[in-house]
C-alpha cells in the first residue's frame, strides 16, 4: 500500500524480522568512508544461495570501519507487509522504466535503499525465476536498472543527503554499475565481488538500446563476450577492483579450466593487482551453543545433544534407526555441486551402513535422481525438494559426514558450517574448500574430480567413523575452526583505502 507521509510516501505492513544482530559503532574521531553495497539477495529478505548470507554479513562487519548502506530491489520478498518510506525518485533511462527509491532502517540501524518498481520486482518466485524455475524474460532489465540507479546514487541524482565514495557490487546482476559511471565520465571507485564466474548475465546484443549500452562499448576491450552482452564482464572490465571469495579460486579463476573463458581478462587484472581473493565468513548465529531452531545445543567440549539432533534428523528424513554415520547434503542441486557423484558414491555407501540425508533444490533432472535414490533405498535415504533454512541447520547440528563434491567452488559457506556444528565436510581440493578444510583434520579432501576419488575419500570418512577418538578429535577440531567475518572485512578494507587513496 502506498501512503503520502511528511513529503515522502511510504508502503505500510510489518516490520523486518531481523532485529537481533549487534550495533557496529564507528569511531567519531575519523569519518567513516561511505560504501554502497548493492546486492540481489540478502538472507534478511530473501536467500537463494550464499550471497544472500554474504551479503547480511559482511555489511554488519563492514559497519565497525564504514558508513556502508544496502541496495537492493523491491522484490515482493522485501517490500511486501513492511513499511518503506520513499526517499527519491528515478527517472527512465533508454528502456528502463522509472522508479522509486525506498529505505528501510533495520532494528539494529542498516539502512537499506530499495529499488520499489512493481512491474520489474513484485513478483511471486525468486530473485531469478518465476515458481518452475525458468528466468525471468525480462532479467536483463530488472538488473540493469539495478545497476543503473546504483550509478545514480554514486553520482548524487537523486539528492538522498548521503554520496556514496565507493560502489561495492556483487555478481552479474550489479555487474553494468561500473560500465554506467564510466559512460557518464563518472569516476567513482568501485569493487566488484565475484561469488560464481558460472552465472554471467548473457543477453542479446540486440538489448543494448533498451538497457543504455552504447554500441561502441560492445567490443572485446568491453562488454562483449562471443556475440552476446556479458553484465559480468562488465563489470570484470569496468570495475577498478575485483575481488572474488577465496585465494584459490582467485587463482583458479586465471586459468582455462576454471576461468569460463573470461580467464583472458582475469589474468589482465590480476597482473594489475586489481584481483583479489577475499575468504567469507560465518555469521554469529551459527552457535551451535545457542541457536534456538536445534532440537539439542552442543559445544566443542560437550558434544552430547548431538545425538539427540541426529536422532531427530533420521525421524524428520524417514530414516531408520541407525549407529551407522549420518551422510548429509545442503546444497542448491546443480551440476556444479557434483550431485550426480554424489548419488554413484551413495548407492556405495547406504551398503556399508550409511544413511543419506538431502534437503535441496535446483535443476529437475537432479531433484527427480535425487527422489529416485531415495525411492531405491527407503530408511537409508531421505530426501527433502525444497529450501528450509532451520531444516537445513538441524542437518548440520545432526549429521556426521557433509558430502560437498562440488566441481568447483568460489567459497562456499555450506561446508564452514557443517564444522562449525560438528559435521565433517568430504569435498574436492578446489576454491574455497581447498582454502577452509585441512585434510584428515577439519574433513576429507580428494585431489581428483572423480568418482573413484570421492568413493576413496568416503572410505576415509568411514574409517574415522569408526575409530571413536579420531572422530571426536577431528570434530572438536573443525567446529573450534575461526571463520570469521571480522577477519574478512579487514581485507575489504585493506582494498576499499588503496583505492580511496588512504594507503
Ligand atoms: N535446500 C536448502 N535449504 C536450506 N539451505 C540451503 C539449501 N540449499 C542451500 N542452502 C544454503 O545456501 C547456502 C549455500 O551457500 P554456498 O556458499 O555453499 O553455495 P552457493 O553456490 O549458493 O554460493 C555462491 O556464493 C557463495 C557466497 O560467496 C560462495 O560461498 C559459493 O562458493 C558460491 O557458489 C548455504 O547457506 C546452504 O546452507
Amino acid at each position: 500500500m502506498l501512503q503520502q507521509v511528511r513529503g515522502a510516501h511510504r508502503y505500510i505492513g510489518s516490520s523486518s524480522s531481523n532485529a537481533k544482530r549487534a550495533v557496529q559503532h564507528l569511531d567519531p574521531a575519523e569519518v567513516p568512508p561511505k560504501l554502497l553495497f548493492v546486492t540481489s539477495e540478502m538472507t534478511d529478505f530473501v536467500k537463494v544461495g550464499g550471497l544472500g548470507d554474504v551479503s547480511s554479513a559482511l555489511p554488519r562487519a563492514l559497519r565497525q570501519t564504514n558508513d556502508i548502506r544496502i541496495l537492493i530491489p523491491g522484490y515482493r520478498q522485501v517490500t511486501g507487509g513492511r513499511e518503506i518510506a520513499l526517499v527519491a525518485e528515478l527517472a527512465p533511462f533508454a528502456g528502463l522504466p522509472a522508479c522509486s527509491l525506498g529505505r528501510i532502517d533495520m532494528a539494529d540501524g542498516l539502512v537499506i535503499y530499495v529499488l520499489v518498481c512493481p512491474d520489474l520486482f513484485d513478483r511471486e518466485g525468486t530473485p531469478y525465476a518465476d515458481k518452475n524455475g525458468s528466468d525471468w524474460v525480462d532479467n536483463d532489465v530488472r538488473f540493469a536498472r539495478l545497476s543503473f540507479a546504483a550509478a545514480e546514487i554514486a553520482s548524487g541524482v537523486p539528492d538522498l543527503g548521503w554520496k556514496p565514495d565507493l560502489l561495492h557490487l556483487n555478481d552479474w546482476p550489479a555487474s553494468l554499475a561500473p560500465a554506467y559511471l564510466s559512460w557518464r565520465g563518472l569516476d567513482v571507485p568501485t569493487v566488484l565481488t565475484v561469488h560464481n564466474l558460472a552465472y554471467q548475465g548473457l543477453f542479446p546484443r540486440e538489448r543494448l538500446p533498451v538497457l543504455g549500452v552504447p554500441d561502441s562499448s560492445f567490443q572485446m576491450e568491453g562488454v562483449e563476450f562471443h556475440g552476446n552482452l556479458s553484465f559480468l564482464k562488465s563489470g570484470l572490465y569496468y570495475a577498478s577492483h575485483v575481488t572474488t571469495v577465496s585465494q584459490t579460486y582467485a587463482r583458479e579463476i586465471t586459468t582455462p579450466e576454471f576461468g569460463c573463458g573470461l580467464e583472458g581478462l582475469l589474468q589482465t587484472r590480476a597482473r594489475q593487482h586489481a584481483l583479489t581473493g577475499i575468504l567469507n565468513g560465518v555469521d554469529e548465529s551459527w552457535d551451535a551453543s545457542r541457536d534456538p531452531v536445534l532440537p539439542a545445543s552442543f559445544t566443542s567440549t560437550n558434544l552430547k545433544g548431538r545425538s539427540i539432533n541426529a536422532a531427530q534428523a533420521r525421524e524428520a528424513f524417514g530414516l531408520g534407526v541407525s549407529r551407522g554415520p549420518l551422510f548429509a547434503i545442503i546444497s542448491r542441486l546443480v551440476h556444479q555441486k557434483g550431485i550426480d557423484l554424489a548419488i554413484r558414491a551413495a548407492e556405495d555407501f547406504v551398503q556399508k551402513g550409511g544413511q543419506l540425508a538431502v534437503t535441496g533444490q535446483g535443476d529437475p533432472s537432479l531433484e527427480n535422481a535425487m527422489l529416485d535414490l531415495a525411492k531405491r533405498n527407503p530408511g537409508k535415504v531421505g530426501v527433502k525438494i525444497g529450501f528450509n533454512e532451520a531444516e537445513a541447520r538441524c542437518l548440520f547440528a545432526g549429521s556426521d559426514f557433509l558430502l560437498m563434491p562440488s566441481r568447483f567452488e568460489p567459497c562456499g559457506l555450506s561446508q564452514m558450517y557443517a564444522q562449525r556444528y560438528g559435521s565433517l565436510p568430504v569435498a574436492y581440493r578446489t576454491g574455497g574448500l581447498a582454502d577452509t578444510i585441512e585434510d584428515g583434520e577439519t574433513g576429507f579432501l580428494y585431489s581428483e574430480m572423480n568418482l573413484s576419488a570421492l568413493m576413496n575419500a568416503v572410505s576415509r570418512a568411514l574409517g574415522a567413523f569408526a575409530s571413536r577418538s579420531m572422530l571426536l578429535r577431528m570434530r572438536r577440531k573443525a567446529m573450534s575452526r575461526p571463520h570469521n567475518w571480522l577477519h574478512s572485512s579487514r581485507r575489504y578494507n585493506h582494498v576499499y583505502e588503496v583505492l580511496l587513496g588512504v594507503r
